[in-house]
């Protein structure tokens, strides 16, 4: 893999999953969890678990353009962090045979750095540019053209001076990535001639994770080890892997070194993420909403103070998950608790519209 110099970072994606908060079950990831995961990613399309649909039909453009000798349509890919987007890209240059340079939407700030990064492609290498959506108007404006029709426009000279000269392109494919693909304006969506969404992953695709990540890791792992840490990873590998890594260093520190059920159970409770997944401000915010709250409708800001969290940590954090959930649910006049948060706490629910006493 060849990286793009100065854009060789893939910074997370803030608006998705806020930044400062350090959390074991946050779906994103920084730069010292991303050298942790390298070791981790799947390298062919047969070694990627689950995400049949997608998987079948890229296999098939891969297949096919590799059969006609040519480079495949671009392929846009989306859905939430950690699910094996920029995975899927590395993928599609070993398929290919060819390089991957790797770039992001927030690392392009003007058109002429998406330029160098075009112009300087050689012949069916892969372009990964994460966070597409991100991209900067001009930019996004040249990428059409280049996908289109494998040609940058370069500008030469200033104000009224200016012209552009056409440098044409040899094929290349763009992968994009994007956790917001209703960002991504009509005419960028449609240069895509794939398009892939990854959706949360089951229980039993996370056990699969686990047990080929445990084998690269030469960690023994239980299988009801292995069911006990999927069960808590919110459909996502990152997270999976991420806490079957805490799961080995206590077996290590404070077990026999065997990653089994008792282990899996005592350092995920170190970890206070417990057995829906859930962490700490999740628990908060869950405790805050139905104990002081009545389950109430309540304004962000007030079950921000309530849990001592900037309102930004707790709608970009822990929000998304208690949604997804089912736990939390958004009104116009603020956040509710739904039933299954009152269950989860191991409190009654109340009765709609109030109890008798109220
Ligand atoms: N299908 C899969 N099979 C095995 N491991 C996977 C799979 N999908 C993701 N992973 C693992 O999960 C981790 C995160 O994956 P990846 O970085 O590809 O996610 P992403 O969708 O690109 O996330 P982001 O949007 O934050 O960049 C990697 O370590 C990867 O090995």
């Amino acid at each position: 893999m060849r990286d793009v110099g100065a854009f060789d970072a893939l910074p997370e994606d803030l608006t998705d999953a806020g930044g400062g908060t350090d959390s074991l079950v946050r779906a994103t990831a920084d730069e010292p969890e991303r050298a942790a995961e390298a070791a981790l990613r799947p390298r062919r399309l047969d070694e990627f678990v689950g995400q049949r649909v997608v998987r079948d039909q890229l296999s098939l453009v891969l297949e096919a353009a590799l059969g006609r000798g040519r480079a495949p349509d671009h392929v846009l890919l989306s859905g939430p962090p950690g699910l094996g987007k920029t995975t899927l890209a590395m993928i599609i240059a070993a398929e290919l045979g060819t390089s991957l340079r790797v770039t992001s939407g927030p690392a392009i700030q003007h058109a002429g750095d998406l330029a160098a990064v075009l112009s300087s492609l050689e012949e069916g290498e892969v372009l990964f540019i994460d966070e597409i959506h991100r991209l900067a108007r001009p930019a996004e404006e040249l990428l059409y053209v280049a996908m289109e029709d494998f040609r940058v426009d370069v500008v030469v000279g200033k104000g009224a001076g200016a012209s552009a000269i056409p440098l044409s392109l040899p094929p290349f494919t763009v992968v994009g990535a994007t956790t917001r693909a209703g960002l991504l304006p009509a005419p960028l969506r449609d240069r895509f001639g794939f398009t892939g969404h990854l959706d949360f992953y089951a229980d039993d695709e996370l056990e699969r994770v686990l047990v080929r990540s445990a084998g690269l890791l030469d960690v023994p792992l239980d299988a009801d080890a292995a069911a006990e840490i999927a069960s808590r990873s919110r459909g996502t590998p990152r997270i999976a892997n991420r806490l079957l890594r805490r799961v080995r260093d206590w077996a290590q520190v404070r077990g026999d070194g065997h990653l089994h059920l008792p282990a899996a159970r005592a350092a995920l409770e170190v970890y206070e993420v417990d057995q829906r997944g859930l962490d700490r401000l999740d628990r908060a915010v869950l405790d805050a909403l139905c104990r002081r709250f009545g389950g109430g409708p309540v304004g962000l800001t007030t079950l921000a103070v309530a849990v001592g969290e900037e309102p930004e940590t707790v709608e970009t954090v822990a929000e998304p998950f208690l949604v997804r959930e089912g736990l939390v649910g958004r009104t116009p006049r603020g956040r509710v608790a739904l039933a299954p948060a009152w269950e989860h706490l191991g409190l009654e629910v109340p009765l709609p519209g109030g109890t008798l006493f109220d």
